[in-house]
């Protein structure tokens, strides 16, 4: 098996021809929190879904865990958590822990040992012997988890694992989830919160109108667009149009004669051009600041982009 969990080739899983998720081509290597990134609608869902074989690829091909999707060899080590799926509420949380591990073919004495495990982990100790009636919504998030983890998956699928869990919840499950990257698991990870995505993702993949536009670490997508603060003294007011590679600049602060630039370059590697121009139109740089972007730049600037190429293509189609 190759160093990737999941690999697809052109997979698509379209509705009457529209819709769902469209030639799909992916790896996602082992080991790592991979988030998948779209607006409502995307496709995320179809595409997760089809790889757990719950829908059949319309087109192309894919593996999980180096077996072909759509067997039950591709899903043994796979745990899944869809969003805000409903329990059969007159059970407890234990004996909705019970009927997952029979279902995954755990014995009695393992099934003792493993829902202890894993109702800790998920910090429901003290509550899983109370129906699942009376749980929060945070609650029957942590029990989808507990059931997620019950046999031991290699690669988990999370579909917005926190979106009903308060602060601390969701820094606990953040918690989790590097823990369980920390242990050679993949966990992969739909969700709106880009915010919280920035946090625990090392991979992602961004999904607009039903393509994958781009995928990789996040923190090498991000250079595509390189912003830098910088303040001078005594720089000239047109010091930007002397300098072809900033496509972009806007004016932060100006404190008692030196003014404070957000500065986007047309790409890596410039800074030392900028600061030669800027000294040689009689600047003072005072101070440099590479700006970190964040993972909502990145995805934002990912999706413009691809809405920019629809436009032009559509433009030339209709000449
Ligand atoms: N059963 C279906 N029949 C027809 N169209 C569907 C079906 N399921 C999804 N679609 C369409 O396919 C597209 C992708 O839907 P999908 O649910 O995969 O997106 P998503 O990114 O998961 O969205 P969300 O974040 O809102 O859950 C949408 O345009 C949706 O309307």
């Amino acid at each position: 098996m190759s160093g990737n969990v999941i690999e697809t080739w052109g997979l698509s899983k379209q509705y009457d021809g529209k819709g769902g998720c469209k030639e799909i081509t992916l790896q996602v290597p082992r080991g790592t929190v991979f988030g998948f990134l779209g607006q409502n609608g995307a496709g995320k869902s179809t595409f997760v879904r089809t790889m757990l074989g719950l829908l059949h690829p319309t087109e192309g091909k894919a593996t999980m865990l180096g077996q072909p999707i759509g067997t039950e060899a591709s899903r043994r080590k796979v745990g899944y958590l869809p969003e805000l799926f409903r329990y059969p509420d007159w059970l407890t949380g234990r004996q909705l822990l019970e009927h997952h591990g029979e279902i995954c073919g755990l014995t009695r004495s393992e099934r003792k040992r493993i829902i202890h495990e894993v109702v800790e982990r998920v910090g429901l100790s003290g509550r899983v012997d109370e129906r699942i009636r009376g749980y929060s919504k945070g609650m029957q998030q942590r029990i989808g988890l507990a059931c997620a983890l019950l046999s031991d998956p290699d690669l988990i699928f999370l579909d917005e694992p926190t979106s009903a869990l308060d602060p601390i919840g969701r820094k606990e499950v953040r918690e989790l989830i590097a823990q369980l990257r920390d242990q050679g698991k993949t966990i992969f990870l739909n969700s709106h919160l880009l915010s919280e995505m920035e946090t625990v993702c090392d991979h992602v993949g961004i999904i607009h109108r039903s393509e994958l536009v781009v995928h990789g670490e996040w923190r090498k997508l991000s250079a595509v667009k390189p912003q830098i603060e910088i303040t001078l003294e005594q720089a000239s007011q047109n010091w930007h149009e002397l300098l072809p590679f900033v496509t972009e600049n806007r004016l932060l602060r100006d404190v008692e004669g030196q003014t404070t630039w957000l500065v986007t370059l047309d790409r890596d590697g410039r800074v030392p051009a900028l600061l030669e121009g800027l000294i040689a139109s009689g600047a003072a740089v005072h101070e440099v600041v590479r700006k970190q972007q964040s993972l909502e730049d990145v995805f934002l600037y990912w999706v413009q982009q691809k809405e920019r190429e629809a436009h032009v293509a559509n433009h030339q189609n209709h000449v």
